[in-house]
């Protein structure tokens, strides 16, 4: 089943003469890791924003799951689409790293013991034990960007679009998120991803879309 399809999607931001995004049409089936490149500034992240409903298409269409994203809640885009912003300053609010991971949990009303299960889970996971009782916006950069991947992963979104993940992460710690997101495509999960990094491209995506002069291309073809 197609999980999400644009329909001849154009984008253009107020005030610009030239569309940015121009008849994109591609569908995502939840399998394996997508990844999009293309050069800076040619509307990567606008396009990952129409994905999650923070914009709207200036022209055609989105479905999520058949339904036009355009009668959906954000709130209920959100259930089925995880985002990872480029800059995960933009998603950390909370006063601790504990609490950011488990704040959308609280959302979900799960029973406390399993939300401080999952939080402890992720804290482990992610590396972040160390730093559990600490502020978000003090840790370093990879840090923050392993907490803005935990918090939305904690609540296993059927697919998740991460913008330049791999920023900031040392090799190590970019094995780690590669191996994280297998297993979420094991489970049957679908994963998006804005990347530059051609090396994890290379080594996780199983399909490659390029977008060029506001049109997408599928593996340079
Ligand atoms: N809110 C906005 N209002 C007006 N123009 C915008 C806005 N956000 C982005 N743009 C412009 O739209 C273009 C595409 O931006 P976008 O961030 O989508 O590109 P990108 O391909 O993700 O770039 P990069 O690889 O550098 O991250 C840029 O020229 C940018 O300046």
């Amino acid at each position: 089943m197609i999980f999400m399809k644009m329909v001849q999607v154009g984008f253009s931001y107020p005030g610009q003469k030239k569309p940015l995004l121009n008849d994109i049409n591609f569908s995502i089936h939840k399998e394996g890791i997508t990844a999009l490149t293309g050069p800076n500034g040619v509307g990567k992240t606008t396009l990952s924003k129409l994905m999650v409903g923070i914009l709207a298409p200036s022209t055609g269409h989105i479905t999520l799951k058949g339904q036009n994203m355009s009668s959906m809640a954000l709130a209920q885009i959100g259930r089925l689409v995880g985002y990872v912003f480029q800059n995960p300053e933009k998603q950390l609010f909370c006063p601790t790293v504990s609490e950011e991971i488990g704040f959308g949990l609280q959302n979900l009303e799960l029973p406390e013991h399993e939300v401080q299960r999952l939080v402890k889970e992720n804290l482990a996971y992610f590396e972040l034990e160390h730093l559990a009782q600490n502020f978000p916006l003090q840790l370093s950069e990879g840090e923050k960007r392993r907490l803005a991947i935990a918090a939305v992963l904690v609540l296993e979104p059927e697919l998740l679009v991460l913008d330049e993940p791999t920023t900031g992460l040392d090799a190590y710690r970019k094995h780690l998120l590669g191996e994280c997101l297998l297993k979420l495509v094991a489970s049957k999960r679908g994963v998006f991803m804005i990347s530059h990094d051609s090396n994890f491209i290379d080594r996780y995506a199983s399909r490659i879309l390029i977008l060029e002069n506001g049109r997408l291309k599928e593996n340079g073809c």
